[in-house]
């Protein structure tokens, strides 16, 4: 098997007394596009959040792009290396979020030059240009100048995902980007999504509820529940033929199978 993009071995988690993962081992290859459905407050979140640095973990091993993302302190603690090290591996992940997250009081177009020239050092003329390209791509071009409060939920997320590719990630993290929207705005958004996984130049990691979605663009589909995968598989082998009774129970209260 080729080296994983990403790859968690025996990771352990806690919030207070409650364990999110207790000994998770997972790997993702490069340009696989991987959904993790399951119920809520299973951990999903967490495990982007982890991997974006944005929690630390208790314990293990995690490695992104073939470098260890924490290390282990003389204590015990698990620290990222340093600073430089950290920008490093946040460079190569971009992550979506369900709520957007945009700066209200920043215009569409420097939601998305901000982090570029902040964190990369691009100067205005490159961000911008980047900027202009992303938008189109995302159908929003004629929407730059607008503030994130004038622009519709599916609107928003367009941005949202325009901001996360002007880092030039190569992972693209997705955490349930379509759960705040009205129902006939999710389309909109995957459509985007749609068109990204086609290139197949990205490694991409969801988490969704959107069962259909999965199954149309996943390489893999993995059932996740109480901080561990009980099943993963080809999506059609998932949908039409689960084995496990978790998986059967979930996917029945979800699609009525
Ligand atoms: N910062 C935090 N502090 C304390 N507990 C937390 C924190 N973040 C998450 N949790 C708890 O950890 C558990 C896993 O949460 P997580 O958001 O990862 O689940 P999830 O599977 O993504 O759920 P959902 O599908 O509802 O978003 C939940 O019980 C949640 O309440």
């Amino acid at each position: 098997m080729s080296q994983p993009i990403i790859e968690f071995k025996n990771v352990q988690k806690k919030f207070g007394d409650t364990t999110i993962f207790d000994g998770f081992n997972f790997r993702v290859e490069e340009n696989e596009i991987v959904s993790i459905i399951g119920p809520s407050g299973s951990g999903k979140s967490t495990l982007l959040r982890i991997l974006m640095t944005l929690e630390g973990i208790d314990g293990g091993y995690i490695n992104v792009g073939g470098e260890s993302l924490w290390h282990m302190l003389w204590n015990g603690a698990y620290v990222p290396a340093s600073n430089k090290h950290l920008h490093k591996m946040r460079d190569q992940l971009g992550m979506v979020f369900q709520h957007f997250n945009l700066f209200p009081h920043m215009t569409v177009k420097r939601n998305i030059t901000e982090a570029p020239m902040r964190v990369k050092g691009l100067s205005r003329q490159e961000a911008e240009k980047s900027a202009e390209e992303l938008l189109e791509l995302v159908g929003l071009s004629d929407k730059a100048d607008s503030y994130p409060n004038d622009l519709s939920g599916g609107q928003k997320q367009r941005v949202g995902i325009a901001r996360a590719l002007a880092m030039r990630p190569s992972i693209l993290l997705l955490d349930e980007i379509t759960s705040a929207l009205d129902p006939e705005l999710v389309d909109e958004v995957l459509d985007v999504i749609r068109n990204l996984a086609k290139e197949q130049s990205f490694t991409m990691l969801l988490v969704t509820h959107e069962m259909y979605f999965a199954r149309e663009i996943s390489d893999r589909v993995c059932f996740f529940d109480n901080g561990n995968i009980v099943e993963e598989g080809k999506p059609e082998a998932i949908f039409t033929d689960p084995k496990e009774t978790r998986t059967k129970a979930f996917l029945n209260a979800y699609l009525g199978q």
